[in-house]
């Protein structure tokens, strides 16, 4: 049993009616979680308002409401009353599980693109030193052994401080988690004191009536990062840099290709040979090394120059952190896959038309005879990315073969047909395969030496959802049979 009083010791509230001396079982914040002796945290979301819910939770035995509103509840209820609820979420749900952050070394890295791969990085530099090192973002979260779909990059408050709780129990000291801007902005990582924040550029996106109103908005919650960590490594390349720094709480390092760089990367070398599409690089400033990397471009580097931050901090050996380096990869990002001698084929979760242009821009870099992209794009999402996406692959690829991709509610050719739209506005070759395997078996058998043939789209997911139903479907094994079949 938790005394209420000690779940709330970091809180500012009203104590409406009722004792802080009451005692409950367990923290929810949805109703239908709800069970006798729990608290409730009722949280205004974007589709529904959990104060909706009291009557009922109520009705299953809860003990004590949090609420920004004013209720009525029978008199054995205690009512909290706060200004924010998911703050409140947050702080109640750091007590509950005995503050697990702060038993962590917490590294949060936000940015728009480039998180996942570089928490990837870090991860596994810091397990190859010797650290134990959990594990929070969009693909899963890693627990140990224990390995958790994720449904959301950064997980609500609640989840966050369980996972921390399990890490810290299954013998981690430290983490790297993913703080998207949704995150800051929603209050699910308020409270935590990252000992280290990472900024890795930003670009406008996630602006819509879900996500955030304005790119102003979307800057400013990603700057927040920087208010709650205790050093502060950011990309000084970044043409926001300056906004994202600004009102900073926390000591700071930059990294970037600037002379102004603390950590500066130069002497950059693509290398395009049999069995590796990588980047050399040189660091200097605080750090002085060399590195390999086997992923391509230069938005690796970045990604590299924030782990070698981190493995400074860290104190890490210079060729545990070079081998880390040189094995780095995440699953799904730009990840290289053997199909032939001739021609190199990568998956990648290049979604939009930022990093869909981010990745066929760098890999034009390697000069590949074609650059051959199989995209679609997912059914009830923006629909501005159809015609976006259709346009960037028009005219940075050789050649677009337009497929599918979550169709989820809507017809795969009228996806197929807005995408149309896009790359008739180029001079850009294409064909539609509407059926993925089809369209990949057909980039395979069709590959010529030289080529660089890019799966964009679906990156780690392992499924194809179609009218609510999630089929299994992973790129990797669509491969294998593809070669098999032959
Ligand atoms: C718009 C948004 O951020 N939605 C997130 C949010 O949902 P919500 O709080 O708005 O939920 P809601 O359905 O309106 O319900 C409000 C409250 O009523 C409660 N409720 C609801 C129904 C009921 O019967 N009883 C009840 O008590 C709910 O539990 C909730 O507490 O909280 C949920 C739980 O934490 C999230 O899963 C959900 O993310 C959705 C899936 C989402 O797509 N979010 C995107 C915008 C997002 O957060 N993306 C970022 C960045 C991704 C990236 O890096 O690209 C991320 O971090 O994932
Ligand atoms: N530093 C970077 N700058 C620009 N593009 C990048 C960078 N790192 C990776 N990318 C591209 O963006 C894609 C997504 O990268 P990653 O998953 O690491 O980013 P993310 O910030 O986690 O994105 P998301 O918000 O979609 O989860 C990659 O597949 C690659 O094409
Ligand atoms: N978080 C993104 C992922 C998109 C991945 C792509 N495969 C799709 O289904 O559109 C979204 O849900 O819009
Ligand atoms: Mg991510």
């Amino acid at each position: 049993m938790y005394k209420l009083e000690d779940l709330l010791e970091r809180l500012d509230y009203e104590l409406i009616q009722g004792t802080i001396e009451a005692e409950v079982n367990t923290v929810v914040y949805d109703s239908r979680k709800a069970q006798k002796g729990c608290l409730f945290v009722a949280i205004k979301g974007a589709v529904a308002d959990g104060h909706k819910f009291i009557e009922d939770v109520c009705k299953k035995g809860c003990k004590v409401v949090v609420v920004e509103d004013e209720v009525c509840v029978d008199d054995d209820v205690t009512v909290i009353k706060v200004d924010d609820t998911r703050y409140a979420l947050a702080c109640i749900s750091a007590a509950y599980f005995g503050y697990p952050a702060e038993k962590l070394h917490v590294i949060g890295i936000t940015g728009t693109k480039g998180k996942t791969t570089t928490t990837y990085m870090i991860k596994s530099i810091l397990d190859n030193a010797g650290h134990k090192t959990g594990l929070i973002g969009t693909i899963e979260s890693i627990i140990g052994d224990e390995r958790i779909p994720s449904s959301n990059t950064t997980p609500e408050s609640y989840t966050i401080h369980e996972y921390l709780r399990k890490m810290y129990d299954a013998g981690c000291d430290s983490v790297v988690m993913e703080v998207s801007s949704q995150g800051l902005m929603l209050n699910r990582t308020a409270g935590i004191l990252f000992e280290i924040g990472i900024f890795t550029n930003i670009s406008p996106d996630h602006i819509g009536p879900a996500e955030h109103k304005d790119f102003e908005e979307y800057l400013k919650c990603k700057s927040l990062l920087f208010k709650q960590c205790k050093v502060g490594f950011l990309n000084i390349d970044d043409d926001h840099y300056e906004d994202i720094v600004q009102g900073h709480r926390c000591s700071v390092e930059t990294f970037g290709f600037s002379d102004a760089a603390n950590i500066k990367a130069s002497d950059v070398k693509l290398i395009n040979e049999p069995g590796r599409l990588g980047v050399d690089f040189k660091v200097s400033g605080l750090v002085n090394c060399e590195i390999q990397l086997n992923l391509p471009g230069k938005f690796s580097v970045y990604n590299a120059l924030a782990a070698v931050a981190v493995c400074r901090f860290f104190e890490i050996d210079e060729e545990v952190m070079k081998k880390s380096l040189l094995n780095a990869k995440a699953k799904g990002r730009i990840e290289r896959v053997e199909v032939s001698n001739d021609f190199d084929l990568m998956i990648d979760y290049a979604h939009n038309a930022m990093s869909l242009k981010s990745i066929l821009t760098t890999l034009r870099e390697y000069q590949p005879k074609r650059l051959v992209c199989v995209f679609g794009c997912g059914g009830n999402r923006d629909k501005r990315r159809r015609y976006e996406m259709g346009e960037i692959s028009g005219e940075f690829a050789d050649f677009t073969i337009i497929t599918s991709d979550n169709p989820r509610f809507e017809e795969p050719q009228d996806i197929i047909d807005d995408i149309k739209v896009g790359i008739k506005k180029t001079n850009g070759e294409y064909i539609e395969i509407c059926d993925r395997k089809e369209a990949i078996a057909y980039a395979i058998n069709n590959g010529k030496p030289g080529d660089v043939i890019v799966l964009a789209g679906k990156g780690h997911e392992d499924y194809q959802e179609i009218k609510g139903v999630k089929y299994p479907m992973d790129e990797r094994v669509l491969i294998q049979e593809i070669l098999s079949e032959r």
